[in-house]
């Protein structure tokens, strides 16, 4: 079988997996700080009008509609990790 060139593609897709890692760290750390000031509030984790308002606002910016579900099923899991975190995170510690 004939094998086609990926390379340039491939190449794409590595740039564009180094700026999610940076961009997820970014969130992560961000989820981490409110992780902890929730902690000292007692506050839920879990806020269902924030998650709705998120996948929303999400909704509004895909641009393209045919892939909706690709992005939410990304999205559910960015989400869900993040409360795992969260509830992980030890006492003052990001
Ligand atoms: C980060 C938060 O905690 C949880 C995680 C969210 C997220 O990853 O965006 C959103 C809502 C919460 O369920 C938050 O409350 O903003």
């Amino acid at each position: 079988m004939l094998k086609t060139n990926l390379k340039k593609e491939r190449r794409q897709i590595n740039i564009i997996n180094f700026f999610l890692i940076k961009l997820l760290h970014r969130r992560l750390l961000i989820v981490k700080k409110i992780g902890l000031k929730k902690q000292k509030t007692g506050q839920e984790i879990f806020d269902k009008n924030r998650e709705k308002e998120i996948k929303n606002h999400l909704l509004k910016e895909i641009p393209d509609q045919e892939n909706i579900e690709y992005y939410q099923e990304i999205f559910d899991i960015i989400l869900k990790s993040s409360r795992e975190v969260q509830k992980n995170l030890k006492k003052g510690r990001a």
